[in-house]
């Protein structure tokens, strides 16, 4: 299900003295499938994209399109219920949504608000459940019983059970440590890979955008100022810095070498293993280093 995005503008309280130009000029296109992150300083307007994405925000100009669904400014929605069945959004401490008494009935709510039979929607908590890597046995807990990093998962859970065809997260991760930091992202880059789900990442981290993406789209104060793949992005260093973003850590390290030791890399290195590939080449063509 492809997304497309034509001349989005976002006013928030329009028409009072509060009134605030948050988005301008957005146009892009998201191909089915695709791993996008989207990055850039607080304030870009990052977030107030994703919530076009499922009609949480309409449009004060401008139109989005996602697969048959049209959402226009200025236009009465009608297919908004339609439209939040096919996008999922997993916000910023997705755990604070928790409700319900029991986990199967919170992971239950979403399909049963969708008009999934009951027995139904007891399957897919289930399915869900697993998907998250948690055990059945806590189906009957109160979610408020659960681990912090549990709690996130059955939020989660319950985005996963209403099967979308989009996942758009907002941060996933924030406040986990390193290591659920990790699990988490490598459980969206599963489903991704899995299930074909485009995926939507807004994020801080720049390895998360380097190590997952397919494609990078910067924000820069309401706008797209760049959009590419991880390796044409981190290589405009001076753009990023100019926006005030940092870099991954394994492109700092590289740019530090390159100056010590006056030699050139092949192209940026996203990951270790990129790194010391390329480390390797570079000594083996310099026998003076
Ligand atoms: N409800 C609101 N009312 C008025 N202005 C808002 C509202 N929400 C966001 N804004 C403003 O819109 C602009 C874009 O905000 P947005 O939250 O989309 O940025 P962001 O890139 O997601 O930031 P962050 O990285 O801090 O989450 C900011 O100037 C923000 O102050």
């Amino acid at each position: 299900m492809d997304i497309t995005i034509k001349d989005l503008e976002h006013r928030y309280q329009v028409h009072s003295p509060f009134e605030r130009l948050a988005l301008y000029d957005v146009n892009l296109m998201i191909k089915d499938g695709t791993y996008l992150a989207i990055i850039g300083h607080t304030g870009s307007g990052k977030s107030t994209i994703l919530q076009h994405l499922n009609g949480l925000l309409k449009p004060t100009k401008g139109t989005l399109s996602i697969g048959t669904h049209e959402i226009t400014a200025g236009k009465k929605q009608k297919n908004l219920k339609a439209v939040r069945r096919l996008v999922g959004i997993v916000f910023q401490f997705p755990e604070h949504q928790l409700f319900e008494e029991t986990v199967e009935k919170d992971i239950s709510f979403g399909p049963l608000n969708f008009g999934v039979s009951e027995d139904d929607a007891k399957v897919k908590a289930k399915e869900a459940l697993l998907r998250v890597g948690l055990p059945l046995e806590i189906l009957q807990k109160s979610p408020f019983e659960l681990s912090g990093g549990q709690m996130r998962r059955v939020a989660i859970a319950g985005v996963l059970a209403m099967e979308p065809k989009v996942l758009v997260l907002d941060e996933p991760t924030a406040g986990l440590d390193p290591k659920g930091r990790k699990e988490i992202m490598d459980l969206f880059y599963q489903l991704h890979k899995d299930k074909q789900l485009t995926t939507i990442l807004v994020t801080h981290s720049m390895e998360d955008a380097a190590k997952y993406a397919d494609e990078i789209v910067v924000m820069n104060k309401g706008t797209i100022e760049m959009r590419g793949t991880p390796r044409e992005v981190y290589r405009s260093t001076e753009t990023l810095k100019k926006l005030g973003l940092d870099l991954p850590e394994t492109i700092k390290l590289q740019l530090q070498i390159e100056s010590k030791l006056d030699v050139k890399f092949d192209k940026v290195s996203l990951t270790v293993e990129e790194m010391v590939e390329q480390i390797k080449t570079v000594v083996r063509r310099d026998d003076t280093i």
